[in-house]
């Protein structure tokens, strides 16, 4: 299966379920596996055969700046939900990491798959 990849894209949004974090932006890592046929915008080498990366990071960035989510759980699924029907996607795996939650871990965080694998592509 071929995919479309994201690593630690950064995102300030409203997150968290103490009120002190209700009047604080906090920094969110994304990581996402967008399922995605590569060939026919590889034999044309044409942006609009496969998903624009760059467009699909823009539209993360607005969502987080939309939104005010208490938990990350919420923020990741609601994520796969547009991002699945805004780009056509049959199958993504989502990794959200709340950097600094928890001081003693390094990240925290959560990973969704949500979708129908494409079978062999
Ligand atoms: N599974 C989760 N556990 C916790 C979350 C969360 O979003 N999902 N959030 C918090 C607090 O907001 C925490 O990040 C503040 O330090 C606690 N546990």
């Amino acid at each position: 299966m071929d995919c479309v990849l994201i690593e630690s894209l950064e995102l300030e949004t409203v997150i968290g379920v103490f009120d002190w974090e209700r009047t604080i932006r906090q920094r969110l890592l994304l990581d996402l596996e967008l399922a995605t046929d590569t060939r026919p915008a590889a034999v044309s080498d044409d942006l609009a055969k496969t998903l624009d990366y760059a467009a699909i990071c823009q539209r993360i960035m607005r969502f987080a700046d939309e939104h005010d989510f208490a938990l990350v759980e919420t923020f990741a699924e609601r994520l796969a939900q547009l991002l699945m029907q805004e780009f056509a996607v049959p199958w993504l795996r989502l990794t959200l990491r709340k950097p600094g939650a928890v001081p003693a871990a390094a990240s925290v965080g959560v990973r969704i798959e949500r979708g129908e694998r494409p079978e062999g592509a």
